[in-house]
Formats: structure tokens, C-alpha cells, sequence
């Protein structure tokens, strides 16, 4: 069996985000990604501040991970990172979970394809606005689209300001059939003070509503804040 570079594995969670936001799940996050967001959340996991965390698994070992951590108390497994798309690999992992009766959800950002998204039970992909200073490549993006219709899949914009909600509503447009979430951006992801955190989180959640009620162009959006952070703040590992 070959290796997989992982950041951390956690859980039992709520998955905090997107299709199934409430999910009781685990989380692997693996390391490594081709973008680097400017307000990345989990930007240990590709600037190197996190090298020494990364621990390279065998997908059996994973699993034996998940269970030592999880029990027999879990059906969901959450894959993350960075950009988990970047492991040609992951297969292993996925099929061990899936003998398994376990249920997998995957998350990327929609630059790179890989066989193994076929056999994703519910895979988010998050393009990403200007505000994260990355330009999407909508020509792969579109073949990602193209290639899983009719699967269970979902797009998650994060939205920050009104370039990135202009951004979102574009994604939208160009595929009106996948099931569209908008997201609450979290700009202050090194704050410990929870109350203040939360606060600010939710004044951008009634902010980001407000539109979306005002907007006749989007109809059919969730919108969503990011849960997990209202409830554990900017802690990793939750
Ligand atoms: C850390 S990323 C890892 C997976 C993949 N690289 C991606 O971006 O989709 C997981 C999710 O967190 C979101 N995210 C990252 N930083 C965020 C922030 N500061 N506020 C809100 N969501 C954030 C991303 O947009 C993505 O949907
Ligand atoms: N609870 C919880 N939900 C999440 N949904 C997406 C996450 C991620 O970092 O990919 C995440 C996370 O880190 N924690
Ligand atoms: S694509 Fe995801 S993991 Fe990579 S930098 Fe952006 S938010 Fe972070
Ligand atoms: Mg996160």
C-alpha cells in the first residue's frame, strides 16, 4: 500500500459546512495545496508552519486511526486539507471506508480531477473568489462539472465582500443544476476571543442573508454560515 500525507485526523464532529453541515462525521485532513488563499483557515497545512505534523499513512493505518479514535461510533468520514484532490492515491483510503459501510465526503476546491471522485458519496467542491487572491481555471472546472453530473455533488462559495458575492452568483449561473451553498467567510482566524468572534460571524451571516433575500437573479442558494467556528471558534481539530 503506498502513503498519504496527513495533517490530522479528528472526530468524532459535526461537519460544519456546506450539503451536510450537522453530519456527525470524522475528519482526515491531508497536507499539501496548490492554491494558498489568503485567508486560508487551514494554511497549516501548505506554508510549511505545520511540516512537522505531517505524518505519511498508510490508508489501513488511517483507518486503524479513525477507529481507535472513533469506535464504533461514526458512519461518515470527511476528507480535507488542503486540496485532498491532489492525491492520486486516495482511492485506497476511500475503498477500505467504503467496505467498510462508512460514508465519504470530500472537499476541494475544483482545480484538479481525480477517478477516484466517482466514488465519492457526497463531494463539495469551493471555488474560490477574488478575495482570496487565487484565479479559478474554469475550463477545468467545467470539466469537473461535466464529468460528475448527475452525482451527488454540491459548489460552496465563501463570500467575503460584494466582488465575491458578484463572483458567486457567476459560479452559479454557469451551473444552474448543482446544488449551491454560499458560506460566511471568517476574516479574523487567529482571534481566541470566542464572543467577539461569534458576534462579528453573525453580523456577516445577517449581512450575506440580506442579499441573498434582496437578490431576485439567486433563487435557488442555501446560504450557510460555517458553523463549527460559532460554536469552537478559530480551535483546530474540531
Ligand atoms: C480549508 S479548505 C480545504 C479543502 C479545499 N482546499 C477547499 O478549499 O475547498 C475547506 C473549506 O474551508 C473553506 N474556508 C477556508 N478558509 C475559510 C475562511 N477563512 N472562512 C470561511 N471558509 C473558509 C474553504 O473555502 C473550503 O470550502
Ligand atoms: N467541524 C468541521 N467542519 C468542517 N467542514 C469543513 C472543514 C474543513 O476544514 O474542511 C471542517 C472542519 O475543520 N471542521
Ligand atoms: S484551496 Fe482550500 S486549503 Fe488551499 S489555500 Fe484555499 S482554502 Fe486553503
Ligand atoms: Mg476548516
Amino acid at each position: 500500500m503506498s502513503k498519504l500525507p496527513v495533517m490530522e485526523i479528528f472526530g468524532p464532529t459535526i461537519q460544519g459546512e456546506g450539503m451536510v453541515i450537522g453530519q456527525k462525521t470524522m475528519f482526515v485532513r491531508t497536507a499539501g495545496c496548490d492554491y494558498s488563499c489568503s485567508w486560508c483557515d487551514s494554511s497549516f497545512t501548505w506554508d510549511g508552519s505545520g511540516k512537522d505534523l505531517i505524518k505519511q499513512m498508510e490508508a489501513d493505518e488511517i483507518w486503524t486511526e479513525l477507529k481507535a479514535l472513533g469506535g464504533n461510533g461514526f458512519s461518515f468520514v470527511t476528507i480535507s486539507g488542503g486540496n485532498p484532490a491532489l492525491l492520486k492515491n486516495l482511492d485506497e483510503l476511500i475503498h477500505i471506508l467504503q467496505e467498510n459501510d462508512i460514508k465519504v465526503g470530500l472537499e476541494t476546491q475544483g482545480s484538479k480531477w481525480q477517478d477516484w471522485f466517482y466514488d465519492i458519496d457526497e463531494l463539495t467542491i469551493s471555488p474560490k473568489p477574488p478575495s482570496s487572491g487565487m484565479i479559478t481555471n474554469f475550463e477545468k472546472l467545467d470539466e469537473i462539472i461535466k464529468n460528475l453530473s448527475g452525482r451527488s455533488i454540491s459548489l460552496k462559495v465563501v463570500i467575503f465582500d460584494d466582488q465575491d458575492y458578484e463572483y458567486a452568483k457567476q459560479i452559479h449561473q454557469r451551473y444552474p443544476h448543482v446544488p449551491f451553498f454560499c458560506q460566511v467567510g471568517n476574516d479574523d482566524i487567529t482571534t481566541t476571543d470566542d464572543r467577539d468572534l461569534v458576534k462579528r460571524l453573525l453580523e456577516k451571516y445577517t449581512w450575506l442573508i440580506d442579499k441573498v433575500m434582496a437578490d431576485d437573479e439567486l433563487k435557488n442558494v442555501k446560504v450557510l454560515p460555517q458553523l463549527h467556528t460559532y460554536i469552537w471558534g478559530n480551535k483546530r481539530g474540531v
